[in-house]
Parts: C-alpha cells; structure tokens; sequence
C-alpha cells in the first residue's frame, strides 16, 4: 500500500516532557484517517510537526510519498492545505474578499474562486462580511481556503470542534466530496460518532504513543466486541467488570454491555461472571462503535 503521508519515529518533547514518543504513522493515499485521542494526547502537537511549525527531536522523519520533509519542504507544503485551530480571516471583509486577497498569493483565478466558494457552500453569501458568518460557515470558509490551491493532502485539526450538529453534518458532506476527489484528509478529532461516519482509517493516540492504527472496519470487526449479558444481577456484574477493568455501560435494568479486545479477555470474563454467581439468561453481541472501542483502547494501556 502507497502511503502518502508517513512518519518514523516521530517524536517531540516540550523542554523536558516527552510529548510524542517515536509515532509511525502510515496514512493511505485517498483515505480519510481520523486522529484521535483525549484532550493533551498530542494530537495537534503531531500536526504542527507535519506542518513543519514544530522541529521534531532527533532521529524522527516525516515523509509525504517518497519525499523526506526536511530536504523537499517547500515541494511538501505546495501539496498541503491545512487548518489548525481557529481559522485566521479578516473578519471585516466579505467571504469573497477574503479569497480575492488568498489569490494574491496563489494566483488561481476568478473561476476557482467561484468553484471553491460554491463547493463550500457560500457562493450565496459571498458578499456578507464573515464577522456575520455562523461558526460552521467560518468553519467551511477555512477548509474552502485550505483547498483553494487544489492541494492532494488536507490536514484539519479538530474541524468539527464547537459546531452544531447541522454544521457538523454539512463539513463530513464536504469532506466526503473531497475524498471522492480523490484527496487524502488526516483530520483529528475526539468527536467520536462524527469520526465513524467519514474516516477509512484511525490511528488512535494517547499519552504521546500510537496504540492502535489501521483500517476502520478492521478495528470494527477484529479487534473489539461488544457483548450483552442479560442477568438479574447487573449491578453485581458491573462491579465486577469495573473491578477488572471491563469497560461495561448499563443498557437496562437486565442488560450489560460489556467490550472485550480478544478472545482470551472473552473467556476470562466469563470465567469471572461463573466464579461470582452471576446468573447469565443471555449473551448476545452489542453494538459496536467507535467510542467503545476508544475508551476500552485507552483505559488499558499504562503509559
Ligand atoms: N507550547 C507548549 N509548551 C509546553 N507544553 C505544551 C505546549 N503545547 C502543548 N503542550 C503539551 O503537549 C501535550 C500535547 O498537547 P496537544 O495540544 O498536542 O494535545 P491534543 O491531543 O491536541 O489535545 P487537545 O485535544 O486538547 O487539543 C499536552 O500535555 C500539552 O500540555
């Protein structure tokens, strides 16, 4: 597999705090990867360094294709639209003012400017000064001037931060456009639901340490289950699971759901809910999603 962006050992430390400990991220040409992890895990720490706003430590490497960062830095960027943290405009000038100004520098042309506010969906409001936008129109402003020179790789941190649902549902439209494009979106998030709803791939970071990454539907199927016990003693079972760090969440009053990474953690659960006394009238498979999985993932590992 091709992998447009990959890092090697990437690793960054704040003064003496290791921040991110030798990350080997392999994002495939085309996809959308969702980066995620709690707040101060590292995630946009990880992104400036992409972006070359942070010098990583000694030893690390980032690539986009064959090309080493470091030695074909402005070559990378011409193929990089990004948006970290607030979006930077002028707020006192129109949608459309603000483009014409993002021309200067790019030099794209009237008709993509048209293109692009029209694939954002503010073609209508081009003449408003975006003081008056909404936070999700803001929010498309960006990506739309991320994209304007037609970059292969978007790279958003945290774009769905702060908006309502509406807003959030017309950006994972926008994003799953540009996927069929043929872009590839690293994005990060820890809006969970969101990230199962548009991403191909997840790399999952906590504590500056990469613990699972790969493809969505592999983490969906392979590496994680939900099972529902049904049993008259759901608050003895989830003691019990919390006692033995289960992640497990009440469905109802005869209901326990119950995540699971293996098939060993499978059997050692079971064994556990037979050694207790807890009767079991039913065992089922639970809904699988991505926020299970995540807090399960997460709640395991001792960094
Ligand atoms: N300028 C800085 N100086 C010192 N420490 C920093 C600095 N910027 C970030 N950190 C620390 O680095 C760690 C990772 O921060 P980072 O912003 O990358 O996390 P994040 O995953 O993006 O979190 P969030 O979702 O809250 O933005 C945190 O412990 C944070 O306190």
């Amino acid at each position: 597999m091709e992998y447009i962006i990959e890092t090697k050992d990437l690793s960054f430390a704040f003064k003496h705090q290791q921040i991110l400990d030798h990350i080997n991220l392999k994002i495939p040409q085309g996809g959308i990867y969702g980066y995620l992890g709690k707040n101060g895990a590292g995630k946009t720490t990880t992104i400036k360094l992409l972006l070359g706003l942070l010098d990583p430590i000694h030893g690390s490497s980032i690539y986009y294709s064959d090309k080493e960062f470091r030695k074909h830095r402005e070559d990378c960027l011409s193929q990089i639209g990004s948006l970290i943290e607030s979006p930077a405009f002028y707020d006192n000038l129109s949608g459309l003012e603000n483009f014409k100004y993002l021309d200067l520098i790019y030099r794209c042309g009237e008709a993509r400017v048209k293109e692009v506010l029209s694939k954002v969906g503010l073609w209508d409001a081009r003449n408003k000064k975006v003081k008056k936008y909404s936070t999700g129109m803001k929010q498309r402003l960006g990506i739309g001037m991320a994209i304007f020179h037609n970059p292969e790789i978007l790279i958003l941190d945290e774009p769905l931060n702060g908006l309502d649902p509406e807003a959030v549902h017309s950006i994972r439209e926008l994003l799953l456009e540009l996927k069929a494009e043929g872009k590839t979106i690293l994005l990060s998030s820890h809006i969970l639901n969101e990230i199962e709803k548009v991403c191909t791939h997840v790399g999952i970071i906590e504590k500056g340490h990469l613990l699972y990454q790969g493809s969505l539907s592999e983490l969906m199927q392979n590496i994680h289950q939900e099972i529902v016990f049904v049993t008259s003693e759901v608050e003895k079972a989830l003691r019990l699971c919390e006692d033995y760090q289960f992640v497990a969440i009440v469905l109802s009053a005869q209901e326990l759901q119950v995540g699971i990474e293996n098939k060993e953690k499978h059997n050692e659960l079971l064994r556990l809910l037979v050694q207790h006394d807890i009767p079991i009238y039913g065992v089922s498979a639970g809904m699988n999603n991505l926020e299970t999985i995540f807090l399960n993932l997460t709640s395991h590992v001792q960094l």
